[in-house]
């Protein structure tokens, strides 16, 4: 590596704060710009409402809060993909198609285990409570 490559490398390098103001920046333009991102943060609100009504147990808000945090991740990647596509080209390509499908295809599949995770969970404690 000579002494120019190095310069730019610590050029680009900052500190762990601003990184972190980057990565915030990124969730909130994220929830701004994207609807998708809307619906799933109201969905995790109202989850985590009916966990507390219900009282879950310790194990099951680890579950929970790894659903959410796990699918609200995936989304964010998927939209990061999208972004980078659109970036890399204009044109219509087969591959540009794979790799944005096959981001939505990953999110799809959290999502289905996110719905059995909150089917598992809520169907006793909510038939228990209409049979009182
Ligand atoms: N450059 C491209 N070349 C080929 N197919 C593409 C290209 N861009 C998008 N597509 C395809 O068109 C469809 C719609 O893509 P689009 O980028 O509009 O995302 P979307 O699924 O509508 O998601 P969102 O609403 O989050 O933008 C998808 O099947 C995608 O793979």
């Amino acid at each position: 590596m000579n002494m120019d490559s190095r310069g730019d490398q610590e050029e680009k390098s900052h500190s762990l704060h601003v990184t972190f103001g980057f990565a915030l920046s990124g969730i909130v333009s994220a929830v701004r710009n994207e609807r998708n991102m809307k619906i799933h943060l109201f969905i995790s609100v109202m989850v985590v409402v009916l966990g507390a009504v219900l009282t879950l147990t310790r194990l099951e808000w680890l579950f929970i809060l790894l659903a959410i945090g796990g699918m609200l991740a995936a989304e964010m990647m998927n939209t990061a993909v999208e972004r980078t596509v659109d970036l890399c080209t204009k044109e219509i390509h087969p591959l540009a198609k794979q790799a944005k499908d096959i981001a939505a295809g990953a999110v799809l599949i959290y999502a289905i285990m996110c719905v059995m995770i909150g089917l598992i969970i809520f169907i006793p404690k909510i038939s228990r409570l209409i049979h009182l």
